[in-house]
């Protein structure tokens, strides 16, 4: 076994797990819905497959008693992944956008090349070619070794997923490359196996360098220290297999061991920009002999503030023509086409399997959207993932460091990730997440990117992020290589950009409150009841008479004994009723209509002072007014309901009427000087005149109060518009 740091080696192990299972769904998939092996045929016929019904369509009732089977059996076996999930659009098929040539397994052959193919067929052995028959995307169609092939066998692979079927002979047979797919689908195989293949048996092989001190032929850049990691870990075990050596460099790891790495010679260098950069600057890599370069996750490293340290590194190149360079996402904004013009050649391919198509983020996921103020979410989120998250791994995101550590620390078992934190202590809890220690990670946007994480089933985003991008990459860490998951949105219904992101996402929001005390219960209840049932008979005997004298002396009847017995056994001893508006404990939403438009909120606010005293109108939260300008809806303590009832008996023309469902909401546009023009904050804005969240920073001591230190500096590498780092 290499000796890689540890958080490496459980890369490892779990990725072998997590790739046999996958390799199931794909294969289930692929002949299910892809008979005829279109998956790898010319843009044209791909681009007529159909996009199926989400995970959301089947699961959209009974979402939690699908929970809790998922949890005894389908923790290991999801539904099959569906390829057209992938490359949806009748109505855009025209759009979908591919230059790329059909892979070979498709297209009509070269007479050279199907002598090429058959000497290879020819070394397998019949049940491979039973396989490759039925399957156009399995390995043995591929110009693959047969060492890189028993290797990928060995982790579980025996199929190509379509993005990487796609785009393997294209990259083998030299060109440039723009590839993206949805998060999820397989991207970063989709140019490690071309590249290992090419420097071990393809053309890349006759220039390599090799030997003591040799430069590298293969430089992998990423976003982030974490995503740099898991790159490595994918060249490490497939090219170690081929006798290629990689190294990975990224901030906050000691010079040294890099340094001795690099004098020594290493084939793959994969890193984050800053610290190659510095490299760079020191002496210590020479890019002279490059072959390959390639851009994960294309559109973050191209971001202001990172294209200088790209476009100075992809600079130090000998001769470029001699280079190819791959770029891959699951988001290609427009500009970055552009600027990513510069580096590729002009001949290059694009394989595009999300193109102009309208669902841009996973289909696989559920996505899901609740309305919470500020103060209430650490109260919240418990209850959250306690429905949504199937009993697997759960990632928060925040938009803050401070937040970020502030959150972690108010939820039991959960560890924070982010800029601030040293990076040993950075691997450690990531490797502690991956291997299950704690089941929930509460992280800023460095962790939004590319991570791949077995049995994540729940992405909480406390309040929308500032660009589609990043809510398309957050809520793509769960709903992976075919498996289902559920994204819930946090958002204040006063201050929030749902429709934006929903527009460009082309995501359709299911909008739901938060959970209710019945929806806790059932959720919590089979948990209980589960755990009940897991307990050794041995107990039976030394509990029993207890039991009996419960029974007999309580006065309940054994059901309600054994309800308030499973409540217990999951820690809840009492279920407060929430708001839909604000998601508050203890408060109830109204709806104010005075049966004529109410155009702004001070005009309801006003309304209300003819009837309630100052102080019960100061008490009203997250008074927003309706979609339909009919009306105003505002949280209320519940204690005070009857007050705020009564009040309007001395009104005319006006009700007051207690919601059981949230009507739509007016969203404020917040593209003119708002959240997203600016660095507003969400949550507490009780100081700025405003009411929603007025309680500060909520029972828990101001988690949501995140005004302060918003972008003080850290070891992360987001930065916002002046450079200072965020995340
Ligand atoms: N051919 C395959 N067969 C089975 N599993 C695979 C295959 N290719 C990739 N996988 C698995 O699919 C998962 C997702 O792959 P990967 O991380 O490369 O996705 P991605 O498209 O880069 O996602 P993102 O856009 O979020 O970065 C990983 O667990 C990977 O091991």
């Amino acid at each position: 076994m290499p000796s890689l740091p540890l958080s490496d080696a459980i890369f490892s192990e779990s990725h072998s797990d997590k790739v046999k299972e996958n390799k199931k769904k794909m294969k289930n998939q692929t002949q299910a819905s892809d008979p005829e092996g279109s998956v790898g045929k010319k843009s044209k016929k791909s681009s007529k497959l159909r996009s199926t019904p989400k995970a959301s369509d089947s699961e959209d009732e009974g979402f939690s008693d699908k929970k809790v089977k998922k949890k005894k059996k389908e923790s290991k076996k999801r539904k099959a992944f569906e390829t057209e999930n992938m490359m949806d659009g009748d109505e855009n098929k025209s759009e979908t956008s591919s230059e790329l040539v059909e892979p070979e397994t498709s297209k009509p052959k070269t007479d050279e090349k199907r002598k090429k193919k058959k000497a290879k067929l020819e070394e397998l052995e019949v049940d491979e070619e039973e396989v490759e028959k039925k399957d156009p995307n399995a390995i043995a169609n591929f110009r693959i070794s047969e060492t890189l092939r028993a290797k990928l066998k060995e982790k579980g692979i025996e199929s190509l997923f379509p993005i990487q079927a796609m785009t393997f002979d294209t990259i083998l047979d030299g060109s440039d490359l723009v590839g993206r797919a949805r998060t999820g689908q397989g991207k970063t195989l989709a140019f490690v196996l071309p590249i290992l293949q090419s420097l071990t048996d393809g053309p890349a092989k006759a220039s390599r360098k090799t030997g003591y001190g040799r430069a590298p032929s293969v430089l992998v850049l990423l976003p982030t220290r974490e995503l740099a990691n898991q790159v490595f870990a994918d060249f490490d075990i497939y090219g170690r297999a081929l006798g290629l050596s990689s190294c990975c460099l990224y901030g906050g790891a000691s010079y040294q061991v890099q340094d001795i790495r690099l004098k020594r010679g290493v084939d793959i260098v994969i890193g984050t920009p800053g610290r190659i950069k510095d490299h760079i600057e020191r002496g210590n890599i020479d890019l002279s002999q490059l072959r390959f370069r390639a851009l994960d996750e294309a559109d973050e490293m191209l971001k202001m503030g990172f294209v200088e340290d790209v476009e100075l590194i992809l600079g130090k190149v000998g001769d470029a023509s001699k280079v190819q360079t791959l770029l891959f996402s699951a988001t290609l904004p427009d500009w970055v086409k552009h600027i990513a013009a510069k580096f590729l050649k002009p001949d290059k391919k694009t394989a595009d399997l999300v193109g102009n198509e309208k669902m841009k983020a996973s289909t696989n996921v559920r996505h899901i959207v609740l309305p919470c103020s500020g103060s209430a979410r650490s109260q919240l989120i418990p209850d959250i993932i306690r429905c949504y998250s199937s009993g697997g791994r759960t990632i928060i995101f925040t938009e803050t460091k401070e937040s970020a550590s502030e959150l972690a620390g108010l939820l039991p078992g959960a560890r924070a990730l982010h800029g601030d934190i040293q990076q040993a202590q950075r691997e450690v809890t990531l490797s502690g997440f991956r291997s299950g220690k704690f089941m929930t990670l509460v992280a800023t946007n460095v962790a939004a990117r590319g991570l791949d994480i077995n049995d994540v089933q729940l992405i909480i985003q406390c309040e929308p992020p500032r660009d589609v991008e990043a809510y398309i990459h957050r809520s793509g860490r769960t709903g992976r290589a075919g498996n289902t998951g559920v994204a819930v949105m946090l958002y204040d219904p006063r201050m929030s950009n749902i429709s934006k992101i929903e527009r460009e996402s082309g995501v359709k929001f299911e909008h739901v409150s938060a959970p209710q005390p019945a929806d806790i219960a059932k959720a919590v209840g089979a948990e209980a009841a589960e755990m009940i049932t897991q307990v050794s008979d041995c107990v039976i005997p030394a509990f029993k008479t207890a039991a009996e004298e419960l029974l007999n002396n309580s006065g309940l009847s054994s059901v309600q004994l054994l309800a308030k017995a499973l409540a217990k056994t999951v820690g809840y001893t009492e279920i407060k009723k929430r708001s839909l508006l604000t998601s508050m404990e203890n408060y109830v939403t109204l709806l104010l209509e005075i049966g004529r438009p109410i155009y702004t909120p001070s005009f309801a606010y006003g309304v209300l002072r003819r009837f309630l005293p100052e102080e019960k109108v100061e008490a009203v939260k997250g008074l927003t007014l309706t979609a339909d300008g009919n009306g105003a809806v505002f949280d209320v303590a519940a204690e005070d309901l009857d007050t705020y009832l009564a009040g309007q008996e001395n009104a005319a023309n006006l009700s007051l009427e207690v919601l059981n469902a949230l009507p739509r909401l007016q969203e404020r546009d917040q593209s003119r000087g708002g959240r997203f023009g600016g660095r507003g904050g969400f949550g507490d804005r009780s100081g700025g005149g405003n009411r929603f969240g007025g309680r500060g920073g909520g029972r828990n001591g101001g988690f949501s109060n995140q005004r302060n230190n918003r972008f003080s500096n850290g070891g992360g590498r987001g930065r916002d518009n002046k450079g200072a780092k965020r995340w």
